[in-house]
């Protein structure tokens, strides 16, 4: 079967926001704004551009405007590239119609523990907080994806409950999100504790062509978690360039599974990604080059090696 036979895998990039978000030595601006333009380049169809948040709270991305200004990247979004932007709250909806955005993500927790130091407020709270941004951006013709973090483990209070997880997704959807992000944000699920979940959202009428999945990699499972993932049915998936990121309200958490892993894992088994493995591996090492890191993309370090032979 040839590759174009097979469906096609989509990724959502979150490189530049949930990649850099907890890097605290300063980025420039240019820096990011390159980031972009190179993920484009690689065929990449969706990327997280930033989020709009106080700088006291998260520092790094304060530039948010400067990045949403920049005629660059105006000019690169449209029709068939998606460029979703981060919003906690409505006023930072309102910068995000200030400046075009064409895409917001609302983000909540299935847990307390998480959503009061994350968010600062309560899981209810944080419901309603995300149905009345969602609402509104509708009604300005702004897409709304959403996120549920804490699938599994909350880093305050322990196991997570499925039936919160699954309330919280409802609830996404109810508020009008096109398709919510099932969030590992502690990165401490294995392939039989996402089947097991996947299953009772199933079970319990979610779509699966409304599910996307967002894995930390802390314990080196989040490749195989995509893969079960995929295997369950989902279709969607975000991952960070050179496996960067984390967020400061999950302590010790590493960053999302590498995009190069991946676009490696899904072309090795002929499905289709759209993105250009190669093109992915240099912008891998361009960023980690910039932030003097070595890159956390294994698919990456195994090209250059390969190369260097
Ligand atoms: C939700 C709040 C605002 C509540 O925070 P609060 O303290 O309850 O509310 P507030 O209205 O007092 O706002 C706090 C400060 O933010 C300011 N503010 C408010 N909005 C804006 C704005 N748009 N732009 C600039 N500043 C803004 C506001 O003016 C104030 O400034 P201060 O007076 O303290 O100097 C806060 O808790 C917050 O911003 N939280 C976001 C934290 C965050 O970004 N976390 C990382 C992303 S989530 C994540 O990583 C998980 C995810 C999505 O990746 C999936 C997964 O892995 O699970």
């Amino acid at each position: 079967m040839t590759v174009q036979n097979l469906p096609t895998v989509r990724i959502v990039e979150v490189g530049p926001r949930d990649g850099l978000q907890n890097i605290r030595d300063y980025i420039p601006t240019s820096t990011k704004l390159e980031l972009i333009r190179r993920l484009k380049e690689t065929g990449l169809g969706t990327i997280e551009l930033t989020s709009i948040v106080s700088p006291r709270i998260i520092p790094q991305l304060a530039d948010s405007r400067d990045v949403l200004g920049d005629e660059g990247i105006r000019r690169m979004g449209g029709k068939d590239l998606r460029f979703p932007v981060l919003v906690p709250t409505v006023r930072a909806l309102d910068i995000a119609v200030q400046y075009g955005v064409r895409e917001i993500a609302v983000f909540i927790s299935a847990t307390e523990g998480f959503s009061k130091a994350n968010i600062n407020c309560s899981v209810e709270q944080g419901i309603e907080r995300a149905r009345n941004i969602a609402s509104l951006a509708l009604k300005s013709n702004i897409a709304v994806r959403g996120y549920v973090s804490c699938l599994f483990l909350d880093p305050y209070d322990g196991p997570t409950q499925p039936a919160s997880v699954l309330r919280c997704v409802k609830e996404l959807l109810d508020a009008g999100c096109y398709e919510v992000s099932l969030g590992d944000t502690l990165g401490v699920a294995s392939p039989s504790n996402v089947r097991s979940l996947i299953s009772f959202l199933f079970d319990n009428d979610i779509p699966r062509e409304k599910l996307a999945g967002h894995f930390h990699d802390t314990y080196g499972q989040a490749a195989a978690n995509v893969w079960e993932a995929y295997n369950c049915g989902l279709r969607v998936f975000d991952s960070s360039i050179a496996g960067l990121g984390g967020c400061p309200f999950a302590p010790g958490a590493k960053g999302n599974v590498a995009t190069e892993d991946l676009v490696y894992m899904f072309h090795n088994a002929g499905i289709n990604t759209g993105v250009d493995l190669s093109k992915l591996v240099d912008t891998g090492v361009w960023i980690s080059e910039q932030l003097t890191k070595t890159t956390g993309s294994r698919a990456g370090i195994g090209r250059v090696a390969r190369e260097c032979n």
